[in-house]
């Protein structure tokens, strides 16, 4: 029998009434008025507390849960053990030409099929491996649905259990933003490691073989993080080689060269040469260099990894990094090229006789320096037989080590269209068409209009008239197809700088039908006669051509008139332009005068120091006190160069007074000086200083 603070007796040993909570306070009340009333309180005693019960079954769950963790513990790290032992792992990471192999693969094994979660992006020329969610296709026609896997799949393959997850990261971008990306890993549940290769050379050939109609093109067109690469992946339906109208064997050319280029491979390894190939396409806008990559690459079944050297993020560290992530027998493009190096864009409108500005810093349009571009071309990530082009407008601004061969080999010429090249695209895209049923009504306006005669409806002497010295062949045959009286072009009768050139009087509906092979010919020769050679790139006749798909004989017939149009806008834009270059130089022969003027007087720049203090001072200025230069010139030219100098102060009473123009320096015998005798060259004030032995070292520095 124990006693408690209160003089309350605890009866220890007998059994107490299972407590009411109500009771609960007056026990525990008991416990703690006793010091160590804790050891006091004899655990049988508590047993039939409610508080035991609950102490009791506490404990009873920490120790399942802690069985049930070491378990688990357990049975995960021999789950890895034999994963590690009985499986082998691969990770596909977004970006790389491997990553869309793999993706196609789950997406051919139905893989998809057992997920239920999808990335829906809007159908675009971006290359996704959607799946067809329904068969109605105006449900998924305007969608893909990308499976994401983001939670893991099990699926068999070839009796092998694979399993496939998504991981996404966002990382930090070069520069500074945030960027999505995502990695699949795969795991093959065998010991046999060779099992996980058969399976991604199987992704590689089923993407091949899906691809083929089609040239994969990688872009290097967002900024790229650590030493992983993002490219943008998109695809083209293939470009068919006769469809790139060019002098003949050109592409068989390029093709052949590229052929022998990739068979011999083991040539290039014995000569310890690098196993690459360069190519530069050059010439005018629009004359067919991209079309010909593309018809290459969809030949040789090459992917494209392109590179645009205008965008902002670009630079060598860059380009390096890009080019190690590009596998073996792809196509490297460069377009645009000359944008690496400074433009000299400025001096163009200088005349040959204008002094170059000192002041002139070329302007640099990419980060990428020739060095970088060189190191690109010649580094590793360039080898393993790659086909390296590179396309410009200007092979004038390469540098001769870019040209050198090892890094271009070969140099092809684009030019503007021949008469040839002009036949050629327009019996490419009226062959096997249909001759529209009636001749529309031309209505074409023409801004002077001086190329025109007033012709009749006679469109052969039209076409002589407005295009003298075209390829000058005889086009009687100009409504070879029966088309009467089509044509009434009459220049002259609203002369000015705008006329009507032409109105179609009475068109009457003829069915013609098919084109055949021989109209086809004729038309073409009236299209192609309608042009001088190199006038117009293929891309402008193409574009006129498009805009009359529908009326190959119009487009023929009318041909001379476009032309003349054409004619008349460049006519305008050349008077502009001279206008504007006029301007310019006027405005820098007012700024060259104001440089001048600021100039140091002469003698300022003598090789000889200052005389110390007391020795006599500066020379006299013998030129007027410097003024503000005068302002630009503000006529709404935006091209006009802008000029660093401070603006003179509006004028107004209280303003100081503007300084007058500035007249050329006024000659020495003007002012009555006599003039200083020239100075002596750097090499002849050393070679007097060695020869005068009364010259100390402290007089020479
Ligand atoms: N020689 C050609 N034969 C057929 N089509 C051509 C030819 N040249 C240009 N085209 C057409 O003109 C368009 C532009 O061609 P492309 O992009 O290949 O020119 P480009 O020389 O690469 O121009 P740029 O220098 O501006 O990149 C394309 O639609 C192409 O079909």
């Amino acid at each position: 029998m124990n006693t408690t603070a209160s003089g309350r007796s605890l009866d220890l040993l007998s059994p107490l009434p299972v407590p009411q909570r109500s009771q609960h306070r007056s026990l525990w009340d008991d416990i703690k008025g006793i010091p160590g009333s804790m050891q006091l309180v004899n655990i049988p005693r508590l047993q039939n507390t409610w508080m035991y019960y609950y102490v009791v079954d506490g404990v009873k769950y920490l120790a399942a849960g802690a069985v049930v963790d070491a378990v688990r513990r357990v049975f995960v790290w021999l789950f890895q053990r034999i994963k590690l032992r009985y499986s082998t792992s691969a990770e596909f990471v977004m970006g790389d030409p491997a990553y869309e192999w793999i993706t196609l693969f789950l997406t051919e094994n139905n893989v998809w099929q057992q997920s239920r979660d999808f990335r829906v992006s809007s159908k675009s020329s971006k290359l996704v491996y959607g799946v067809a969610m329904s068969t109605n296709p105006d449900i998924t026609g305007s969608a893909d649905y990308v499976p994401t896997y983001e939670s893991p799949q099990l699926f068999r393959w070839r009796g092998y259990w694979v399993e496939v997850q998504r991981y996404r990261a966002q990382i930090q971008g070069t520069n500074g933003q945030p960027q999505q990306t995502a990695a699949i890993f795969l795991t093959v549940f065998t010991r046999n490691i060779t099992v996980l290769s058969e399976l991604v050379e199987a992704a590689h050939r089923g993407y091949q073989d899906k691809i083929k109609p089609y040239v994969t093109i990688f872009l290097a067109d967002s900024p790229s993080f650590g030493a992983s690469f993002l490219w943008n992946v998109k695809r083209k339906p293939h470009r068919p080689l006769e469809s790139i109208i060019l002098p003949e064997g050109t592409l068989d050319d390029l093709i052949d060269d590229a052929k022998r280029f990739f068979a011999s491979e083991s040539w290039y390894q014995r000569a310890g040469i690098p196993h690459r190939r360069g190519y530069l396409l050059h010439g005018p806008p629009g004359t067919g260099k991209s079309s010909t990559i593309h018809a290459v690459a969809g030949i040789l079944n090459l992917e494209i990894h392109s590179f645009s050297l205008a965008s902002t993020f670009v630079d060598d560290g860059f380009l390096q990094r890009a080019t190690t992530t590009i596998p073996k027998r792809s196509i490297v493009l460069v377009e645009d090229i000359d944008c690496a190096l400074p433009s000299r864009e400025d001096d163009d409108d200088s005349d040959p006789g204008t002094p170059v500005r000192n002041d002139r810093i070329p302007v640099r349009r990419s980060g990428v320096t020739l060095s970088g571009l060189l190191n690109m071309i010649d580094g590793i990530g360039s080898e393993e037989g790659k086909l390296f082009f590179a396309t410009t407008n200007h092979i004038d601004r390469l540098d001769p080590a870019l040209l050198r061969p090892g890094r271009i080999d070969r140099k092809i010429r684009y030019t503007l269209a021949t008469g040839t090249q002009a036949r050629g695209l327009y019996e490419r895209l009226f062959k096997d068409g249909e001759a529209e049923a009636q001749v529309d009504v031309v209505d074409v306006e023409v801004k002077e209009s001086g190329d025109l005669k007033k012709k009749d409806d006679n469109s052969d002497q039209t076409r002589g008239s407005a295009n003298p010295g075209t390829n000058g062949e005889d086009l009687a045959k100009s409504d070879s197809f029966g088309l009467p009286g089509t044509r009434d072009v009459s220049p002259e009768t609203e002369p000015g700088p705008s006329s009507r050139v032409s109105d179609v009087k009475g068109t009457p509906p003829t069915a013609l039908g098919k084109i055949s092979d021989s109209q086809l010919a004729d038309l073409s020769q009236q299209f192609a006669a309608a042009v001088r050679d190199y006038e117009f790139s293929p891309a402008e006749l193409q574009g006129y051509l498009l805009s009359n798909k529908e009326r190959p004989v119009a487009a023929a017939r009318d041909m001379s008139v476009w032309v003349a149009q054409q004619r008349a806008e460049r006519q305008e834009k050349a008077e502009l332009k001279e206008e504007r270059k006029e301007r310019r130089r006027a405005q820098r022969a007012r700024m060259e005068a104001a440089r001048f003027a600021q100039q140091p007087p002469y003698g300022m720049y003598s090789p000889f120091p200052p005389p110390p203090s007391g020795m006599g001072g500066p020379p006299p200025r013998l030129h007027p006190p410097p003024i503000s230069p005068p302002p630009p010139v503000n006529d709404g030219d935006t091209d006009v160069v802008a000029v660093a100098t401070a603006t003179p102060p509006e004028a107004s009473p209280t303003a100081a007074p503007v300084s007058p123009p500035v007249d050329p320096p006024p000659s020495m015998s003007a002012l009555g000086l006599d003039p200083p005798a020239p100075l002596p060259s750097a090499s002849k004030l050393v070679n007097g200083l060695n020869a005068n032995p009364s010259h100390d070292d402290s007089e020479r520095s």
